[in-house]
């Protein structure tokens, strides 16, 4: 089942890496630039409304309950309807809010993972997937926080400038008195976040380091019971999560030092009001309602003021985070396509001429390898661990670009296909298949979601996984656990041989994908090949003599070129080299 197109992200990054992290960011927020500015406009109206609270209480105490010269209820009643009004505004505030921080968070995932998708093999030999993941989750986060939340935090600051206007403007003397205390809140709220800063960066460096043990001694469960490791990998484990309490401890330890600082700075403001205020009742020259409307304020302009420190982490573990992100995008994919003719008849006639291919951290794996296979044969690489042969495989779906020379396919090289082309017409299967948690039916037809179940199984019955399959209680619709752990290695290496056939590619790699099938079945995958279809050329990382009898010719690959070819019997008779191979990796019949 094919899931319905979801919305594509509305904007990129821009890919200027001369820009500032937030200029780069900039046609992401634009997007959203409707829901951001329709939350922002909210809050500001929600801001403005509950400024106007204090006042209004201000006024009813002086005229209703001192002066009485006005009705009590009317301002009983007014203050009510704003204070609903003030809720519903806050609630659609929030909402626009939120959805604007989820769009951008949806944006900026959708980005990471399709760049993510459409990189290399050379680029995941080198990063670790730890480190990617925690770049797809927690950096994402980061950055859409601060790009939605930012904004909104602005808002609230702007706010205070106009409460302290109004504050002004009912009574200037007291006005400064009661502000007297935020800078310091402010300036005492930044010298906060700095202090922990670098302490919350280090927890959640310790937390990835948690989950990167638990993630591996999870997959790697087998190994450590195999070993009786138990003991041991939960030391390791009691370890990393003795850094993270550390790590939390003593950021608990900065907060709970600096807070009652902040909490308590925010009443001396209020003494001050009332000493000051209070003074000033006396000798006439304020109100009691002044003296309430003033501790209103004191208290709803603290939270900005103390949010000015955690604006300024959110902008600095924010950039950090663009950073990073920005690192995986920026890293162009080096399989790069070119629009281009393709040979449209595929034959299957393959064609390696003076290739030289070194991995990303330098191993040369090919050296100067001349090889031909015409279409419909079948031939075995036989070569020793280290050989180059799986690396052949890899360069003919060109999964890696050669350092030199050419792998042509038909006539025409690799690197002139589109990918998708490609990847059609060359198919190959790693020793290690990897099974997706969906059904068999689905990983079968990975290829080719659309695939009926006729073909499915047409595919499966080639492969010899259509028997074991029919066994299982849910049949094709049973689905696989993660890793397909729930079947055998052989049973594995048979789906993804099935998965590989119903594209039908017109060259077959099967690299090592027989390994853990026994030697009868493997036979009959290979007399059902051939009867599907006749002219298929197959390659076959060969380890066993019983799968090199099935090729028309051995090809055996020394240092990364061809030491020797022909039939078996041949270099059986022919070759020192291919006796001493076959000797020395104890092939069995
Ligand atoms: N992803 C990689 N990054 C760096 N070096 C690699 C990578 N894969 C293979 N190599 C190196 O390239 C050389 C050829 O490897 P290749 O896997 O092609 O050998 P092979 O003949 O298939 O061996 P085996 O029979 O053990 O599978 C080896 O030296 C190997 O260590």
């Amino acid at each position: 089942m094919i899931s319905p197109p979801r919305r594509a992200p509305k904007a990129g990054i821009h890919p200027d890496k001369g820009k500032s992290w937030l200029r780069r960011a900039w046609p992401l927020v634009r997007a959203h630039r409707a829901l951001l500015i329709t939350s922002l406009v909210l809050s500001f109206i929600g801001l403005i409304v509950q400024v106007q609270i204090p006042d209004l209480v201000r006024v009813g105490i002086d005229k209703a309950l001192i002066d009485r010269t006005e009705d009590l209820t009317r301002y009983v009643w007014l203050i009510a309807a704003l204070a609903v009004a003030q809720g519903v505004i806050n609630f659609l505030a929030r909402l626009y809010l939120l959805r604007t921080a989820y769009e951008l968070e949806y944006d900026l995932r959708n980005i990471v993972f399709g760049h993510l998708m459409r990189m290399s093999y050379g680029f995941y030999d080198r990063v670790q997937s730890g480190e990617l993941m925690s770049r797809a989750t927690s950096d994402i986060r980061a950055v859409q926080m601060y790009l939605a939340f930012g904004p909104s935090i602005l808002v609230q600051c702007t706010i205070a400038v106009i409460a302290f206007a109004l504050m002004l403007s009912i009574n200037a003397p007291l006005a400064v008195v009661a502000m007297a205390a935020m800078p310091v809140i402010g300036f005492l709220g930044v010298r906060m976040r700095k202090a922990i800063f670098p302490i919350s960066w280090l927890i959640q460096a310790r937390l990835a380091g948690v989950a990167t043990v638990v993630d591996e001694n999870i997959q790697g469960v087998r190994i450590v019971k195999a070993f009786a490791a138990e003991q041991r990998q939960i030391n390791g484990l009691t370890e990393a999560a003795d850094g993270v309490r550390w790590a939390y401890t003593t950021d608990a330890r900065i907060r709970s030092r600096w807070m009652p600082v902040m909490d308590n700075l925010s009443r001396v403001g209020l003494a001050l009001v009332l000493l000051v205020g209070g003074l000033m009742v006396i000798d006439g020259n304020a109100t009691v309602g002044t003296i309430v409307a003033f501790n209103s304020y004191v208290l709803m302009l603290m939270p900005p003021f103390r949010m000015l420190g955690m604006i300024i982490m959110m902008g600095q573990r924010a950039a950090a985070s663009a950073q990073r992100i920005y690192d995986i995008l920026d890293t162009p994919t080096d399989i790069q396509e070119h629009d281009s003719t393709e040979a449209p008849h595929p034959r299957g006639d393959l064609r390696f001429a003076g290739v030289r291919f070194a991995y990303p951290d330098g191993t040369l794996a090919l050296d100067g390898l001349d090889l031909r296979i015409s279409p419909g044969e079948t031939v075995a690489l036989v070569g020793a661990t280290g050989a180059g042969k799986s690396t052949i495989g890899r360069l003919a779906a060109r999964f890696y670009d050669v350092s030199d020379g050419r792998v042509l396919l038909d006539g025409q090289d690799v690197r002139d296909y589109r990918l998708a082309t490609l990847r059609d017409r060359v198919g190959i299967v790693p020793d290690e298949p990897f099974l997706f948690s969906v059904s068999l039916h689905e990983n079968i037809a990975f290829g080719r979601p659309g695939a009926s179940r006729d073909e499915v199984e047409a595919a499966a019955r080639a492969a010899g996984a259509d028997g074991f399959i029919r066994e299982l209680p849910e049949g094709y619709d049973a689905v696989v656990g993660e890793r397909g752990y729930t079947l055998s290695g052989g049973q594995r290496q048979r789906v993804a041989i099935a998965r590989a056939l119903l594209v039908n590619p017109p060259v077959l790699i099967l690299d090592d994908a027989t390994s853990a099938v026994d030697v009868r079945v493997e036979h009959d995958i290979h007399e059902s090949l051939r009867a599907l279809m006749e002219g298929r050329t197959t390659i076959v990382v060969a380890h066993r003599l019983a799968t090199i009898g099935l090729a028309d010719r051995v090809i055996l690959i020394e240092d990364g070129r061809v030491a020797a070819d022909g039939t078996h019997v041949e270099l059986l008779a022919s070759s020192e080299k291919y006796r001493k191979v076959l000797a020395s990796q104890a092939v069995v019949a």
